[in-house]
């Protein structure tokens, strides 16, 4: 099992944030988790990637029980994690593979001498993502767009066991849009990928290989399962609380409202 979240509550102050979170997640899935702003969805990432700790309830990640045997810096270089909160932590002055290749070493700049073999990891991982012509290119000079392909290179870098793109897709035009989700299907297609989970607000970005679906609202799951009985016209109605109807084109779900 990848994650296994247990009755998971989080309290700050004298508001529940997260409320009786039951998500099991196995090997080899892709799930992604729908909420809208204010859900819970920051606090829910942070309380898998140990960066916050739940206030009632039982946590395993990749077979590390909280509390107990994890230690943090362990688990979190099993875990790739692209958000827009490392995105403001690289260095803005490394180009494109060094940023890729500290990912190796699960630290923000390069502290230690890479090996060939890593070097030749994140070229091959900059020529996955679509990146190896600004690979000399320093971070500050590329576009928003750019930036998230290079920071999901330097996430796999470390070959992680779980994925986690949080909203991978903001700031970023149609075309680089789809671009971008072209290249996170590539990935989730591969026999040796990650498991991944794919944090969005737009149900419009749910790609075919994201077979499951968690509905996070107000703290609490509304309902988690196969993606196609979570993306249905009368399942989002009640998520959203306002009549929406959703279509299918080119197994992508389309949403509008009625
Ligand atoms: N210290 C705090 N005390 C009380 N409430 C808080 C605190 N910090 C955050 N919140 C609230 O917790 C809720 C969940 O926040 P969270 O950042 O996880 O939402 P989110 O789903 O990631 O939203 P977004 O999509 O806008 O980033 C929000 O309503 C936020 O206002």
């Amino acid at each position: 099992m990848v994650l296994n979240m247990e009755n998971v509550s989080l309290r700050r102050g004298d508001r529940w944030i997260l409320k009786n979170i039951n998500w099991q997640i196995e090997k080899g899935q892709h799930w992604v988790l729908l909420g809208l702003n204010g859900s819970g969805k920051t606090f829910l990432l942070n309380l898998m990637n140990a960066y916050t700790f739940a206030t009632k309830g039982e946590i395993n990640v990749l077979g590390m029980q909280f509390g107990k045997t994890y230690l943090a810096e362990r688990l979190r270089q099993q875990i790739g994690f692209v958000s827009s909160a490392i995105q403001q932590k690289i260095h803005q002055d490394d180009n494109a593979f060094q940023v890729v290749l500290s990912g190796a070493f699960a630290s923000i700049g390069l502290y230690e001498r890479p090996t060939e073999e890593m070097s030749e990891r994140a070229i091959a991982l900059l020529e996955d993502l679509g990146c190896i012509e600004y690979a000399n290119r320093n971070y500050e000079t590329l576009s928003q767009g750019e930036r998230q392909r290079v920071l999901i290179a330097r996430a796999l870098m470390a070959q992680p066991s779980l994925l986690i793109l949080d909203e991978p897709t903001n700031g970023l035009d149609f075309i680089a849009r789809e671009k971008l989700l072209e290249s996170i299907e590539n990935i989730a297609k591969k026999p040796d990928a990650p498991t991944m989970i794919y944090v969005t607000h737009h149900v419009e970005e749910i790609l075919p290989v994201f077979h499951q679906t968690l509905l996070l609202k107000d703290g609490e799951v509304c309902d988690s399962g196969q993606t196609s009985e979570m993306i249905t016209s009368s399942q989002l109605s009640r998520f959203f609380g306002l009549p929406v109807e959703v279509s299918w084109n080119n197994h992508r779900p389309f949403l509008s409202k009625l």
